[in-house]
Parts: structure tokens; C-alpha cells; sequence
């Protein structure tokens, strides 16, 4: 069960609730059968059991069990956080709903965008002549989305004009852009750049929100957990979650991968019990945002190096997850050789092989010879397999926690 977020700030519950409540009246039977009685003894009763949850959030919050969750951007660590909300949060993804519209629709403008530069770069001409006019519809979207741009969920960020924090002038911007998105989506000269340009930096989830144009545009469209889960938005500060998860308390801080970010873990270095560290085995073939001659899992691995050997995780139990492996699967299908990009890998070209390959870098990174590093291959946008994970992940963080304070 997800109890809530907490602002780091100040370390108190964001519904500042207080366990000092005045039990005088329920028990010495002050009030009669009135209504208005009835209502204070509502009220009552409500502010205890408000008092019991803080009192509950507040022993998890000094006892539970510290966990991080570290790795590079785009990796999908926010993804893994959704997830324990679905599946222990109190309220599933239901705060966050209607905040996720607009970032769907952003996240479509965004993937159309990047398909046009990437067609343009590589030299592919649109299939059907008369979308040039739709390709100059998107390059003129840059504009639009600079003013449009959310910086964290939830908070609205000020260079956003009014009216495009209005909900309805939101919907018809979007549906404006709709005919041009869905002809160029349409068109075999973006299909192929789809296909054939891996090497454009386009968010993993750009075919599920493109081929669903219709249905995200439609006025009444409310995001579903699938949508949100497979929508993006960097994570810029580091946000600490607590959950009951089959029992045991955890406080769960996501923080934000990218590199110029990473400074900002540091504060949250002490007394941590776990750490999932999140890969994208998938991005095998992939150059980092910042510098692509520099490989992207081959930066994770080497993020994984500091973090696995650094001096305050000496009794941090690490578990890693090679995440990504239905897009790692897919490339694999459609013919990219593993060895293209790391040649120092001799074996066959199958899932089975390469996956053992990467899982091995992983491991070894670790000098301590005697820190148990576990992995796990990942689908983090399938709630049925991430529900398996979790449930694997925290008997392992038990267990290592009770052998770490003697107990076993
Ligand atoms: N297909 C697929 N997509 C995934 C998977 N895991 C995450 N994603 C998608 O990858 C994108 C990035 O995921 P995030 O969870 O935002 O990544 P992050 O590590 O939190 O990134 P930062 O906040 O920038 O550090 C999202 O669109 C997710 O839906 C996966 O296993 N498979
Ligand atoms: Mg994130």
C-alpha cells in the first residue's frame, strides 16, 4: 500500500495531518442522536483514524526500509515507481491521471517531430508529396512546445501561457495538430525512417501513442494505466515514496538519471538497505543524449561501477534490473548484431547468449567479490511480470536485511 508522498523539504506528511485528537466526547458519550451530533461524531471519527494513518506513516517513515533507485535517464525507474503504485499504492495512479493527458499529448507532437528531423537527416523522401505541407505543420511545433512543455508532473510550470493550462485550449491545440500527425504516421517515408533510423532519439513509447492518435484526441479522453505507463516526463527532483509492500515499510526515493542531475543523489547516500539500479539493455545500440560517440549501456555500466563499489553501499544489498527486454528482444529480430557494438562479444546472436553476456558486465563491475549482486531481465511497462519482480525482490531485501543485523 502506497501511503503517501513526502516533500523532502521539510520531512512531514503532505496532508499534515496530527495525531493529537480530543477523544473526550466519543468517550464519555457526549453527543445524542441528533443529526448535527451525528456529524461532529463523523467528523470525530474521521480525524481518528486520520491520526492512526499519520501515526502509522510516521513509524514507517523513521523505520522502513531505505531504498533507491538509481540509473541513467530513460532507463525506467519512474516506470518502476508507477508500478508500486498500481500495485500497492492506495490509490493506484488515480492522483496522477489528468495530469497525464497533456503529457500524452505532448509525448505524440514530440515523437512526430523527431520522426520528421530524423527523415530529413537521413535523406528519405515523404512517400506521398502533399504531406510536405504536415511536415512543415510539425517544424513549426517547436515553438509550441517550448511554451507547452511540463517540467514535473503535477507542477504547472510558469512560462506555460494560461491558456494553455486551460484543459480545453489544451484539447483543441492538440486536435489541430491531429490530421497532420496522422497523415505523416501514414506515410511510408516516415514508416521507413521509423523503421530504419534507430539511431533517432525517440522516446521507446512513440509507436504505442501513434498508432492511438484517435482515441488520446478524443475531447473526453482520460489516460488509462497503460497510457501512463508507457508516458514520459524526465524526473527532475529526487521524490521519496512510502509503501507497505506484503507487510514490509519501504521508503522509495526516484530520483532523475540524467548526468547533470546526478549530483543531487548524493544527499540520499546514508543509511540506504537496497538499491535497484535500472538498465536498458536495449540501448545496446545507442549513443548517450549528451555525447553519442559514447555508448549508452556501455555509460550504464560504468555509472553501475561507482555505484556498486562506492564506499557508503559496503551493506546496501544491490539488485539490478536489465530492463527494456521486449525492445532488446525486437532489435535482436529484426537483425542488429550485439557484436556491432561491443566487439568484444564473440557469441551467437540470441536472446538467450547475449542476455547472459550483458548480465555478466553487470556482475562484474562489482570488486567486492563477496556483495551478492542480483539481477533480473525486465519488462517494466508489464504490470503482471513487475508484480512477479517485486514479490522476488523484497523476500531477497528481507532476507539480506536480516543477515546484515544478525538475525540470520
Ligand atoms: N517498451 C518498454 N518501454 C519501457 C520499459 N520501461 C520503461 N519504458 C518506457 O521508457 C520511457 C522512460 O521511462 P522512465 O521511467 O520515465 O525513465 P527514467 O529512468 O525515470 O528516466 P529519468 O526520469 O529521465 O531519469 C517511458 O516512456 C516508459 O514507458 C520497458 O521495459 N519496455
Ligand atoms: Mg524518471
Amino acid at each position: 500500500m502506497e501511503l503517501q508522498q513526502v516533500s523532502r523539504s521539510n520531512g512531514t506528511p503532505s496532508n499534515g495531518s496530527s495525531s493529537s485528537v480530543n477523544l473526550a466526547p466519543l468517550l464519555t458519550g457526549q453527543f445524542s442522536n441528533s443529526r448535527s451530533d451525528q456529524k461532529k461524531a463523523k467528523a470525530l471519527s474521521d480525524a481518528i483514524d486520520r491520526s492512526l494513518r499519520a501515526d502509522r506513516e510516521r513509524q514507517l517513515r523513521e523505520g522502513g526500509i531505505k531504498l533507491l533507485i538509481l540509473g541513467p535517464s530513460e532507463t525506467g525507474k519512474t516506470t518502476v515507481l508507477k508500478q508500486l503504485k498500481l500495485l500497492y499504492g492506495r490509490k493506484g495512479l488515480d492522483v496522477e491521471r489528468q495530469t497525464y493527458r497533456r503529457v500524452v499529448h505532448l509525448n505524440v507532437m514530440k515523437a512526430m517531430q523527431a520522426l520528421v528531423e530524423g527523415m530529413e537527416q537521413a535523406n528519405i523522401q515523404l512517400g506521398n508529396p502533399q504531406n510536405a505541407v504536415h511536415v512543415e505543420t510539425v517544424r513549426r511545433l517547436e515553438t509550441t512546445l517550448k511554451r507547452y512543455s511540463i517540467t514535473t508532473v503535477g507542477v504547472p510550470n510558469p512560462a506555460i501561457p494560461r491558456k494553455i493550462t486551460d484543459a480545453k485550449a489544451e484539447t483543441d491545440m492538440f486536435a489541430d495538430m491531429v490530421p497532420a500527425i496522422k497523415s505523416l504516421w501514414a506515410d511510408p517515408g516516415i514508416q521507413k525512417t521509423f523503421d530504419t533510423c534507430t539511431q533517432i532519439s525517440i522516446q521507446d513509447s512513440a509507436k504505442y501513442f501513434l498508432d492511438a492518435v484517435d482515441r488520446v484526441a478524443d475531447p473526453e479522453y482520460v489516460p488509462t494505466d497503460d497510457d501512463i505507463l508507457q508516458a514520459r516526463v524526465r524526473t527532475l527532483a529526487v521524490s521519496e515514496h512510502i509503501f507497505d509492500i506484503d507487510g514490509v515499510a519501504y521508503r522509495i526515493y526516484d530520483v532523475g538519471g540524467q548526468k547533470s542531475l546526478r549530483k543531487y543523489w548524493v544527499p540520499y547516500f546514508d543509511d540506504v538497505d537496497a538499491i535497484i539500479f535500472m538498465s536498458a539493455i536495449s540501448a545496446y545500440d545507442q549513443g548517450c543524449e549528451d555525447n553519442p560517440n559514447l555508448n549508452r549501456l556501455q555509460d550504464c555500466l560504468l555509472l553501475f561501477n561507482e555505484i556498486s563499489n562506492h564506499k557508503l553501499f559496503l551493506h546496501t544489498s544491490m539488485i539490478v534490473f536489465l530492463n527494456k527486454i521486449d525492445i532488446f528482444q525486437r532489435k535482436l529480430l529484426s537483425g542488429s548484431m550485439v557484436n556491432r557494438y561491443f566487439p568484444d562479444y564473440n557469441g551467437p546472436n540470441d536472446y538467450f547468449s547475449t542476455t547472459v553476456f550483458f548480465q555478466y558486465r553487470f556482475l562484474e563491475q562489482c570488486k567486492d567479490l563477496q556483495k551478492q549482486v542480483y539481477t533480473h531481465f525486465t519488462h517494466a511497462t508489464d504490470t503482471k511480470q513487475m508484480k512477479v519482480i517485486v514479490v522476488a525482490v523484497n523476500v531477497i531485501i528481507q532476507r539480506l536485511n536480516l543477515r546484515n543485523s544478525g538475525l540470520l
